[in-house]
């Protein structure tokens, strides 16, 4: 798979810009804050639709304008096929795929399967579970769009519960004796168990397939310092590994109940996947808090690789997007890196200093300049 071209509209710095890409290696070069990260964000957002570095939409849209446009040729098995966005930051997106308006935006997904690595990316080692959980369930939609729909009904379910929960808290807190009509709960409960234990099982498939991939990953960037190990772990207890649907709403539904007084002595969800998290280990120790800063940032670019391997082992070669990450990389992790991924069908890398991008990934180069991009050959 590779993307054959880009436009934007009012896209972050770009008025109006379009871009031809080729297959394999594309190189971005350009001053500080000229605007090469935003170019391969606007691409990210097509294949997740969220910014690997913005939770909101806001940013993403021209200041001074209303509406966002990023629109690419994505080719797939000698066809081409039109993706096109339109951000209305605090409105849904609007979509179209080929020629047809898509029903929802998140119908595009699936249509652009992409892997960045960010230095953003260091806070999937250093960062809260909420950064890791993201990492999981945006691969999950890559590999299977469905989730998409499982996540979101998920996200609405504890939305809801949540605010049951919080009227409750509040109405207690202000003397109501009775503490608030909680009398809808045992409805939500049902919810969250059917589809969290959805979620819950699509990230452990996933994450038992992804493990030995982290591993692989790992000991080839970092050459053998160590092993890097995943493991999801569970808010509720999971004593037999499971990944039947049934079981897991059952294991989900007994924890709310367990949970239910302090749950409502907090005001909020206590379990299910919105609190889960994935642990990283290096050797013996946690990741986290004991790997040192270019440990985390080869245990970063694992994750992210592994990905990518993955996708790939599914019968689609993803794009992989390397932003602004040989800076930061010694001689040997460069050149490693570099041999990793020179095979990739399309891959995108941007760089301040040309010089610190091995020989081996020198494609198709291009010069980004404040609101243009020009070919360099
Ligand atoms: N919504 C927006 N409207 C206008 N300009 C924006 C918007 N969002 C970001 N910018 C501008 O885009 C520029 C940053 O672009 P970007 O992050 O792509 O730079 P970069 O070339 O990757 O830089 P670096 O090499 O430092 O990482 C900044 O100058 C910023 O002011």
């Amino acid at each position: 798979m590779y993307v054959r071209r880009l436009e934007l509209v009012d896209f972050r710095s770009y008025e109006r810009i379009g871009i031809d890409l080729e297959p394999g290696p594309n190189v971005l070069i350009g001053a500080n804050g000229v605007g090469k990260t935003n170019l391969v964000e606007a691409l990210g957002y097509v294949a997740t639709l969220d910014s690997h570095r913005v939770a909101t939409d806001a940013p993403l849209v021209r200041m001074g304008a209303t509406a966002a446009v990023i629109r690419c040729a994505v080719v797939h098995d000698g066809r081409e096929l039109l993706v096109e966005l339109e951000i209305v930051p605090g409105k849904a997106n609007r979509a179209r795929l080929g020629r047809s308006p898509a029903r929802r935006a998140r119908d595009v997904l699936g249509a652009l399967r992409l892997v960045l690595f960010a230095p953003e990316d260091l806070e999937l080692v250093r960062g809260d579970p909420a950064e890791r959980r993201r990492y999981l369930d945006d691969l999950l939609v890559l590999r299977q769009p469905r989730y998409a729909g499982v996540r979101a009904d998920y996200e609405r379910v504890v939305k809801q519960r949540n605010a049951l929960l919080r009227t409750a808290y509040l109405a207690r807190k202000t003397g109501g004796s009775r503490g608030g009509d909680l009398s809808t709960l045992a409805v939500w409960d049902t919810h969250l168990a059917r589809h969290g234990a959805e979620l819950l099982a699509g990230r452990l498939e996933l994450v038992a397939a992804l493990a030995p991939h982290v591993t692989k990953a790992y000991d080839a960037v970092a050459a053998g310092r160590g092993a890097a190990g995943i493991a999801y772990r569970p808010s509720v207890d999971l004593t037999e590994p499971t990944t039947d649907r049934e079981t897991l709403a059952t294991v989900l539904t007994t924890a709310l109940e367990e949970s239910r007084s302090a749950e409502i002595e907090r005001g909020t969800t206590l379990v299910g996947p919105h609190r889960d998290d994935l642990t990283l280990t290096l050797g013996p120790l946690p990741a986290k808090g004991y790997a040192s800063h270019g440990e985390s940032w080869s245990y970063a670019l694992a994750l992210r690789l592994a990905g990518y391997d993955l996708l790939r082992d599914d019968g689609i070669e993803p794009v992989l997007v390397l932003d602004d990450v040989f800076a930061e990389l010694d001689a040997g992790r460069r050149d490693r890196l570099a041999e990793l991924v020179s095979g990739a069908s399309q891959l995108l890398v941007t760089c301040a200093v040309a010089d610190d991008v091995p020989a081996a990934l020198r494609g198709t180069r291009y010069e980004v300049t404040e609101g243009a991009v020009r070919r360099a050959d």
